[in-house]
């Protein structure tokens, strides 16, 4: 793999680097609750504005398609990004058109600007011709430096390479190398942990996920609905019962590859989704009608404990509950500690990556301690299927 990285850029000086980061980071009542994504591309910005260019940030922020939805702004992060950068970051209320140029035309040499969610544009992710050329108006040439968002072939994670001088930034560099380091010729058994909620879109990538692995825990959202597929009655869990056949197909594909699929095999439920809710843990058969799975019970996290003592290298996205709210963390933190614990005495080789993964890592006190920790989540999966990321690929000459 060959590509450009920022070090490659000549005379930086008072050029307008448009880069784009992932600041899609975990959010609670209008607050940062994790930073890592941030911190990941500090080093990238610093060095551009360092060598005197005009930084001008580019990020999405949830999925709020195509419509300007306020509490989807990136207004609130620009502050985020100053505080971790040590130097003011500016903010611009849209990506493209006069305001955006106007933003762009009052910087200084080494200036940071943040502009507003590319996803308020219909035309971000359909990668539309236009709407690249107007973010490109405002550059000069292209950092990529979000790797955890380069599985999408985006106006600002894909379209833009090809318009402008395009170069990885720090982190998507640092990324590329150690996932290859960790994981290029992994130690068997391998085992992969998947949870989280993005359910649909991560679904389809288990398909090949289950060649490549030895051993699959499911949990989180994503298990309530393999667990549906099998006649559970899953009550109010989060659940998409549409994609049944395709759990289905999936654990199909894993018998015939010889990978074990491993579900939970009891929960803890509760009829709010909130901290303190009241909760039971329970067996699956005996889930109430009106609850719901937010997190897996105890026998599970055994079960899951085991399998990590069976494992020599672990890959893991997505919680295995909905662990932003107590007691919901319970699985999700025993189950980091285990695999932190592992990998301390030597036994295994852990690598974790997502926004609220890293998130969840960093609530056990286990980020530290794990082998590799990826800022990327769908984007780390699609990386492990062997898949080609659309943002990686424009990068190369
Ligand atoms: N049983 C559950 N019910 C509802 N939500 C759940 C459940 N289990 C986990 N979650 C939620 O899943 C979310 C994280 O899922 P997600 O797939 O976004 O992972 P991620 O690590 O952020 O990966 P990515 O970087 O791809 O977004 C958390 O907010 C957590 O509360
Ligand atoms: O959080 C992520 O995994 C990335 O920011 C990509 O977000 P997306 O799944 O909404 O494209």
């Amino acid at each position: 793999m060959s590509f450009k990285t920022i070090g490659d850029i000549q005379e930086p000086a008072g050029k307008r680097a448009l880069v784009r980061v992932d600041l899609n980071v975990p959010m609670k009542d209008g607050k940062i609750t994790d930073d890592t994504r941030i911190r990941a591309v500090a080093p990238t910005i610093r060095e551009l504005s360092d060598k005197g260019a005009k930084v001008i940030l580019l990020a999405h922020f949830g999925r709020p398609k195509g419509e300007v939805v306020a509490d989807m702004s990136l207004a609130p992060v620009a502050p985020a990004v100053a505080a971790v950068i040590g130097r003011p970051v500016a903010f611009c209320a849209d990506c493209i058109g006069e305001a955006a140029a106007g933003a762009v035309a009052a910087m200084q040499d080494g200036d940071v600007l943040l502009l507003e969610n590319t996803r308020f544009h219909k035309d971000e992710e359909k990668n539309g011709a236009d709407f690249a050329a107007a973010l490109a108006a405002n550059g000069d040439l292209y950092v990529n430096d979000a790797f955890s968002a380069a599985h999408r072939a985006h106006a600002s994670t894909e379209g833009l390479a090809r318009l402008l001088p395009a170069y990885a930034g720090r982190s998507m560099q640092a990324e590329l190398e150690a996932l290859g380091a960790a994981l290029g010729a992994p130690k068997r058994p391998v085992l992969a942990v998947v949870g989280g909620a993005k359910v649909s879109s991560k679904i389809d990538l288990l398909e090949n996920l289950v060649t490549r692995v030895d051993m699959l825990v499911i949990g989180g959202g994503m298990a309530n609905t393999f667990l549906a597929a099998k006649g559970v009655n899953v009550g109010k869990s989060l659940c998409e019962h549409d994609l049944a056949p395709t759990a289905l197909k999936i654990m199909a594909a894993a018998e015939k590859a010889g990978c074990e699929i491993v579900l939970p095999v009891d929960a803890v439920v509760a009829r709010e989704f909130k901290a303190g809710a009241a909760n039971e843990t329970v067996a699956l058969d005996a889930i109430p009608a009106d609850a719901m799975m937010l997190d897996v019970g105890a026998a599970s996290i055994e079960t899951v404990k085991a399998k990590i003592d069976g494992a020599s290298t672990l890959v893991w996205n997505g919680p295995l509950g909905a662990f932003e709210i107590e007691p919901f963390d319970k699985a999700t933190v025993a189950a980091a500690r285990h695999a932190a614990s592992r990998t301390k005495d030597g036994k295994l080789l852990s690598v974790a990556g997502g926004g609220d993964t890293v998130a969840a890592l960093n609530h056990a006190g286990a980020a530290g301690d794990f082998s590799y920790v990826s800022t990327a989540g769908g984007a780390f999966l699609e990386w492990l299927e062997g898949k080609e990321l659309p943002g990686v690929t424009a990068l190369q000459a």
